[in-house]
């Protein structure tokens, strides 16, 4: 039992590693927590519903998760074949398609919610 959780104990230590390590050595990744502030910022400024905060926050870490598997996917690219060849490419181009679907979807679901928010403020006070 006691090794059960320490082997889960080390699972969650090795998986927050890797968040860090993402936040520490990625632009994107930053970018993406200066969005998520501003999101969050402005979702209390607009007082938005349960089921809007659901949707902003799976957006949120939809962004995230693409992106933490995009750097990993190019990091064991850059391992396995740090020499071009055309199947790198190929994975390095799918893992980065991957987070531009993701954040287009969040960008969407963003407008979808905010929009109507910002249209009331512009009739109340324009
Ligand atoms: N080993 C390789 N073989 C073939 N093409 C590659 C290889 N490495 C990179 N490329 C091509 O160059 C593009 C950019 O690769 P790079 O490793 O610079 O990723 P990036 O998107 O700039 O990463 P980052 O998230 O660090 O900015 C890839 O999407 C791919 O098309």
């Amino acid at each position: 039992m006691r090794t059960y959780f320490k082997k889960r104990y080390n699972s969650f230590k090795f998986a927050f590693r890797g968040l860090n390590s993402a936040i520490r050595s990625e632009p994107h990744m930053r970018l993406h927590a200066l969005s998520t502030v501003g999101v969050v910022v402005a979702g209390f400024l607009c007082g938005v519903t349960k089921i809007e905060w659901c949707l902003l926050l799976g957006s949120i870490g939809l962004v995230f998760t693409a992106e933490i598997m995009n750097t990993a996917l190019e990091t064991l690219t850059n391992l396995v074949s740090p020499e071009w060849h055309q199947l790198a490419g190929k994975t390095k181009d799918l893992a980065a398609g991957a987070v531009l679907a993701a954040s287009v979807t969040a960008a969407v679901i963003g407008a979808i919610i905010f929009l109507p928010y910002l249209l009331a403020f512009v009739k109340l006070y324009f």
